[in-house]
C-alpha cells in the first residue's frame, strides 16, 4: 500500500514543528509539503532541518495551491484566517484536512461544517486522547450530578496563546451545558470582578491563565454542598496532540465526505459509561 502524503501548515510553527516530528515518525506516513505564511524568514528552509529531524528535501512554500500534487492531506494547525483560505484551497482541489486551530468565530465554524458537505473534514480543538476520553467523563458527570452543583472550567496555558478560553475548554462547556440542557451562550461566565452578587446554578464559569510554557491544562469542577467532582487533563507534550492529528490524518484519508471531531476519529461518538 502507498504512503499517505501529509503537508504540514504553519510548519515553522510550536505545532507545526512538532506535526513534521509525528509524521516523520509515523509508518506509513511521508510529508509531502510544508506551508508557511507569505514574507516568512523560514521560506525555502527545509521542513525536517525546521523540525530538528534532519533533512527531508521538502522546502517550506508560502503557496498551498502549488504543492497540491504533493500531498493527500492537510494538517493546519494555524490562525482561524489562514486555515479558512487553506479550507478554500482545499475544498476546490478535493483534498482532506485535518483542523487542529482554535478560536474560530461562529460563521468561520459554518464555514468549515458546509465544507464538509464536499471534502473530509476532522476539526477538533484538541487532539489528545486523554482530553477527549475527558470530554465524554464530563458527559457522564454532569448527568449524574445535574443542577446540585455548579461547574466551573479552569485552564493554563502557555504566554503566547492568542485565544482565550481554550478551544478545549469551550469543548468543555458545551458538552456539560448539552449534558444539562443549557444554552452556553446563554450560561457562561467568562471572569468575575467586583460586586458581581452571589453565583446562579445555572451558570458555568470560565477562567483562564495565561503564564510561561504550560502546554495545556484544563480542570473541570462540579462543587456541591459537602462535596466537589474534579475532572482534570494536563499535558507535559505537544507530541500528545501531534500523534493524534496523525492518527486523525489516517483516518480521514479512508472517509469519505463529512465534517467530524476526534470523539468520531477515537469511536467514543456513542460510547457507553454506564
Ligand atoms: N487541536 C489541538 O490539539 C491543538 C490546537 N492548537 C491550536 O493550534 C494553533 C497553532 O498553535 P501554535 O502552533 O502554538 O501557534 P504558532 O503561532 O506557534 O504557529 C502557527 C503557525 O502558523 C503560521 N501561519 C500563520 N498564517 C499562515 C498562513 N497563511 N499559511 C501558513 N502558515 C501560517 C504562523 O506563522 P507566523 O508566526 O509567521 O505568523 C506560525 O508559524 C492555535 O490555534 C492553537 O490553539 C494547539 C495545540 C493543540
Ligand atoms: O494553543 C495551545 O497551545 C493549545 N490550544 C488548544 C486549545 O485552545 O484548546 C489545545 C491545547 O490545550 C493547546
Amino acid at each position: 500500500m502507498s504512503e499517505i502524503r501529509i503537508a504540514i501548515a504553519g510548519a515553522g510553527g510550536r505545532m507545526g514543528r512538532t506535526l513534521v516530528q509525528a509524521v516523520v515518525e509515523s509508518d506509513g506516513l511521508s510529508l509531502g509539503a510544508a506551508t508557511e505564511c507569505a514574507g516568512s524568514s523560514l521560506i525555502g528552509t527545509d521542513a525536517g532541518e525546521l523540525a530538528g529531524v534532519g533533512r527531508l528535501g521538502i522546502a517550506v512554500t508560502d503557496r498551498l495551491a502549488s504543492v497540491l500534487d504533493d500531498f493527500d492531506v492537510l494538517i493546519d494547525f494555524t490562525t482561524p484566517s489562514a486555515t479558512l483560505e487553506h479550507l478554500a484551497v482545499c475544498r476546490a482541489a478535493g483534498k482532506r484536512m485535518v483542523i487542529g486551530t482554535t478560536g474560530f468565530a461562529a460563521d468561520q465554524r459554518t464555514a468549515i461544517a458546509a465544507a464538509g458537505a464536499e471534502i473530509g473534514i476532522v476539526c477538533a480543538p484538541n487532539m489528545s486522547v486523554g482530553v477527549n476520553l475527558c470530554l465524554r467523563l464530563l458527559d457522564l458527570a454532569a448527568r449524574v450530578l445535574g443542577d446540585e452543583v455548579d461547574v466551573e472550567i479552569i485552564e493554563a496555558h502557555h504566554r503566547h496563546k492568542v485565544d482565550a478560553p481554550s478551544g478545549t475548554a469551550l469543548a468543555m462547556g458545551e458538552v456539560i451545558a448539552r449534558a444539562l440542557g443549557r444554552d452556553l451562550k446563554e450560561v457562561a461566565v467568562y471572569g468575575r470582578e467586583g460586586q458581581i452578587g452571589a453565583r446562579e446554578r445555572q451558570t458555568i464559569g470560565f477562567a483562564t491563565i495565561r503564564a510561561g510554557d504550560i502546554v495545556g491544562e484544563h480542570r473541570v469542577w462540579f462543587a456541591g454542598e459537602g462535596e466537589r467532582v474534579e475532572i482534570a487533563h494536563q499535558a507535559s507534550s505537544r507530541l500528545n496532540f501531534a500523534r493524534g492529528a496523525v492518527r486523525a490524518a489516517r483516518w480521514i484519508f479512508a472517509q469519505g465526505s463529512g465534517c467530524f471531531d476526534m470523539q468520531d476519529v477515537l469511536g467514543l461518538r456513542d460510547s457507553s459509561l454506564v
